[in-house]
């Protein structure tokens, strides 16, 4: 496995968020047909940049394709709300993908939240390490076969956000992050557990994300998403706003 970092990505530029999700789509059900054994394990990303390809999975084209019945659906991190809060990760790929794909129905694993964070942090953490077999991660055996991943406007990925002690964490799988200015207590996979990936794929669209890119792909170590590695590949699936400009 190539052993990718955000400085070795793969970068994949298309016109525009259309584009970059109809790639992503693609890219998930080939991937998905080409693994001929055990389940195709998918850790979602949240925020509104994956809306469009949540949207693409539910029209009946990609319905038809996608070996729903082979595919796990888990989050790569979670607001702690309840799941009918309108900030809820989970909420939103129900509204857009998981209510329209009866298929899909005990494949979608969300992340809890009628605990503490702390508590439903753990609980989250156990899921998936049943589901693994292993209580620890064996970098040779890889628990995701994608990670999707966003970026925000301070650098922030899944709820790894700066500044903040989960950005240390190299047991836990999953933890909770308090970001300073962002809104919500976050629970969130930890940089090894993004790294027990085959593909991690960044989904990045407009302007706003340019620079953060710029910076990441510079080697800005003060971003916690320039700390991102994976056991496999990464890339890095741009509109063009985003690296235009960027070298
Ligand atoms: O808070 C979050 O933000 C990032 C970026 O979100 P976007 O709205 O700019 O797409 C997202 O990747 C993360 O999962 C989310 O919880």
């Amino acid at each position: 496995m190539s052993g990718d970092t955000v400085k070795t990505a793969k970068i994949i530029v298309r016109a525009d968020g259309a584009e970059v999700a109809l790639d992503m789509a693609q890219r998930l059900v080939a991937l998905a047909q080409a693994k001929k054994e055990g389940i195709f394990r998918i850790a979602l990303s949240g925020g509104s940049t994956p809306k469009k390809l949540f949207e693409l999975l539910a029209s009946p084209a990609f319905v038809a394709r996608m070996p729903w019945e082979r595919v796990a659906f888990y989050y790569g991190d979670e607001r702690h709300v309840p799941h009918d809060d309108a900030a809820s990760n989970y909420r939103m790929s129900c509204e857009t993908l998981f209510n329209h794909v009866a298929a899909t129905e005990g494949h979608v694993y969300p992340i809890p939240t009628n605990g503490t964070a702390e508590e439903d942090a753990a609980s989250y953490q156990r899921l998936l390490q049943a589901h693994y077999g292993a209580q620890d991660l064996d970098p040779a055996r890889p628990f995701f076969d994608v990670v999707m991943l966003g970026m925000g406007q301070d650098g922030h990925t899944a709820s790894l956000f700066p500044r903040q002690p989960v950005l240390q964490e190299r047991e836990k799988w999953v933890a909770t992050c308090v970001p300073d200015d962002a809104p919500h207590t976050r629970i969130t996979l930890t940089y090894p557990a993004i790294a027990s990936s085959r593909h991690v794929v960044f989904l990045l669209e407009g302007k706003g994300k340019a620079e953060m890119f710029r910076r990441v792909r510079s080697g800005d170590d003060a971003l916690p998403s320039s700390h991102v590695t994976t056991q496999g590949e990464m890339t890095f699936l741009c509109d063009k706003a985003v690296t235009e400009g960027v070298s």
